[in-house]
């Protein structure tokens, strides 16, 4: 499957990409576009390659063919926050920051995702959330024209996870960068992305443009369609009526059904 290209000079432009492990071609001739500013979620089953390509795009890993344009302003979060324990927190989010105002900078940073207090803190004494707040903040003070998620939240109580829902869309609408998040959840790629893409044995299997309004909810009109056509993609079977009777238990954004909650997890 060939991408549209999306505009004149987009954020990021893959065409023909390859990777194999032995004779294991992980990603498949992929070709995608993302748009500046453009937020794409990459939904697809375990092994279908979804963090080989965020690896990538990062310039953590090599490919062994195609043609790929990435912004050198970039930066990735992953499930587990790769803090350095010894390093207070101001100081984990300046690492690699030429000096100057680099403290200054780390402030506005975190302050930006709610951690001016913590300034000081060591890694080991902030919760699991503000850890993963920090991580975010070391990548926004490199002001990424391309920020990589790999599964940022999948670590997360659920009721954190909102909390990181709504604080990515906030940073990510003042910033705008172009964010690719790898998640499992199906709630949280509707929730979050412009444009879901469902990865299959390394080749893009189908393009979902969400075209919901912001701020979104489960409970929203148009929400349970899209839930419905990503989780036939992804092979996952819903009982008749199950959707909509947990939906109703639930109600908002907090409890999304257990189908769709990392319907993928490996
Ligand atoms: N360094 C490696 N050496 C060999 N095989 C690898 C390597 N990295 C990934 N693979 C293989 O590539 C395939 C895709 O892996 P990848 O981690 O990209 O999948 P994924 O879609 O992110 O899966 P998950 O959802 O479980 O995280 C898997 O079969 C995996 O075993």
């Amino acid at each position: 499957m060939t991408t549209q290209y999306l505009c004149e000079r987009p954020a990021v432009r893959l065409q023909q990409i390859v990777r194999q492990f032995g004779g294991n071609r992980v990603i498949d001739n992929l070709d995608l576009d993302i748009a500046p500013g453009e937020f794409v979620a990459l939904l697809g089953a375990s092994g279908s390659g979804k963090t080989t390509l965020l690896r990538a795009l990062a310039g953590l890993d090599e490919v062994d063919g195609g043609r790929l344009e990435v912004p050198e302003a970039r930066a990735a979060v992953f499930q587990e926050p790769r803090l350095m324990p010894w390093k207070r927190t101001w100081k984990n989010v300046t690492l690699g920051l030429r000096a100057g105002d680099a403290r200054q900078r780390a402030i506005q940073a975190l302050t930006e995702v709610g951690l001016a207090h913590r300034l000081e803190a060591y890694p080991g004494t902030l919760s699991g959330g503000e850890a993963q707040r920090v991580a975010l903040a070391r990548g926004l003070v490199r002001e990424p024209e391309l920020l990589l998620l790999d599964e940022p939240f999948a670590a997360l109580d659920a009721l954190t996870r909102i909390r990181m829902h709504r604080l990515i869309i906030e940073l990510w609408q003042t910033h705008k960068p172009a964010v690719l998040l790898v998640t499992h959840d199906v709630d949280e790629a509707i929730l979050l992305a412009d444009r879901i893409i469902v990865l299959k044995d390394g080749r893009i299997a189908r393009e979902i443009r969400v075209a919901l309004e912001r701020p979104r909810d489960n409970g929203q009109q148009g929400f349970n369609a899209i839930r419905a056509q990503l989780l036939g993609l992804l092979g996952v079977a819903v009982e008749r009526g199950e959707e909509g009777a947990q939906e109703q238990r639930s109600g908002g954004e907090s409890f999304p059904p257990a189908a769709s909650r990392r319907a993928l997890a490996g």
